[in-house]
């Protein structure tokens, strides 16, 4: 049988997926985990833009209420974060806890169905050597997802098929308009699901987050001036601060206990070691003894050459050359060997 469960956001990038998967011979079955109350991808013109794709391409659309699964996955997990402190990436967990895993599960279990396919820009492969499932970056490295999908397990990488990785963008685009698929023009989404539907993070948070404003200190503690919440500050942010200084201040600690948000200048601001935990090896088997790779702290962050020291508990030390800023508690560290994903974590301290 080849069937395969295609998750479609009612965005172009996932309607291409599928219509190419459908167009190979593949007997597809989209699939809209809707995830949220309100308009946007992800939300009621997402599943009626997806619904238009499986009339157009004659194939199935299922839609799975997946309110709940968002909001215990990804809406508590960030408001718990900002509240202790952190800057949570909802993306990499969303992917894996709301996205991939349960659409196998409803694949396998409603659908007698062992594939699942999205129109994310990674590639996988299959090692013969090592035996395992490697991701890899997409070929248009500047659409390239596989930084979000670094949590995937074995399991799921080993059921999926990522139509796209393997063209640009702009090819994507090409194929929706010759197919004259009605999401060919709809425009790419720019930035998290969360902001596009709550118009910024900021708005998001303070929904769901009583804005307490507190002192923002120096890390002598002396009092610089106020802040507004300090959910609404990140690890190594410059702007927005409101204070008048001699030199340029970032925020280099925030403190849920105290309330406050701790600045310092950028040497302070510089991280030369790091701890990153709930590490997921997915191209290799877990390292036993240090390795040295390239770490990727941020999604558009550059890769940077960094000494990785295996510890207990899926933990790991991060060594850098050289300082590094941004370090920021709750972000992914995702580690390439040059194309290839080997691994990544969430950043736990940045000290
Ligand atoms: N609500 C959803 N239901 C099912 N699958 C989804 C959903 N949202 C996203 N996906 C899948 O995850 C992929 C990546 O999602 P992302 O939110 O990053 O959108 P994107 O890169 O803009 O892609 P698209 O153009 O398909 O929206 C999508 O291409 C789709 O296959």
């Amino acid at each position: 049988m080849n069937r395969v469960v295609v998750g479609l956001s009612g965005g172009v990038d996932s309607s291409v997926a599928a219509a190419t998967l459908h167009h190979q011979g593949y007997e597809v079955v989209g699939l809209t985990l809707w995830l949220m109350k309100g308009k946007g991808q992800c939300c009621s013109e997402g599943m009626v833009d997806a619904a238009m794709v499986c009339e157009q391409l004659g194939i199935p659309h299922h839609i799975v209420d997946s309110r709940d699964v968002f909001q215990a996955n990804i809406i508590d997990y960030l408001v718990s974060g900002y509240e202790g402190g952190i800057t949570p990436l909802p993306c990499s967990q969303c992917n894996r806890t709301v996205k991939f895993s349960p659409m196998l599960k409803y694949a396998r279990e409603q659908l007698d169905c062992d594939r699942i396919a999205t129109g994310h820009y990674a590639r996988i492969r299959y090692n013969e050597t090592s035996q395992r499932y490697q991701l890899l970056r997409a070929v248009d490295r500047n659409k390239d997802q596989s930084y979000f999908l670094y949590d995937l397990t074995q399991d799921l990488l080993a059921a999926s098929v990522f139509p796209l990785g393997h063209q640009t963008k702009e090819e994507t685009r090409r194929i929706a308009a010759q197919l004259g698929l009605k999401t060919a023009q709809k425009p790419d989404s720019q930035d998290l699901c969360l902001i596009e539907a709550h118009g910024s993070m900021r708005a998001f948070l303070d929904k769901y987050i009583n804005q307490k404003e507190g002192e923002i200190v120096d890390l002598d503690g002396k009092v610089l001036g106020k802040h507004s919440g300090i959910h609404h500050y990140t690890i190594g942010q410059r702007k927005g601060l409101g204070i008048a200084a001699a030199e340029p201040l970032y925020v280099v600690k925030l403190d849920p206990v105290m309330n406050r948000v701790v600045v310092g200048n950028r040497d302070r601001a510089g991280r030369s070691e790091c701890v990153v935990g709930r590490m997921n090896w997915v191209s290799i088997p877990e390292p036993t003894t240090p390795i040295r790779t390239e770490v990727q702290v941020r999604y558009r962050s550059s890769p940077v050459p960094v000494n990785v020291i295996p510890l207990e508990e899926s933990r790991v030390k991060l060594a850098f050359d050289e300082p590094q800023f941004g370090i920021t508690p709750g972000q992914a560290a995702v580690f390439y060997d040059r194309d290839v994903l080997l691994g990544g974590g969430i950043i736990i301290h940045n000290s």
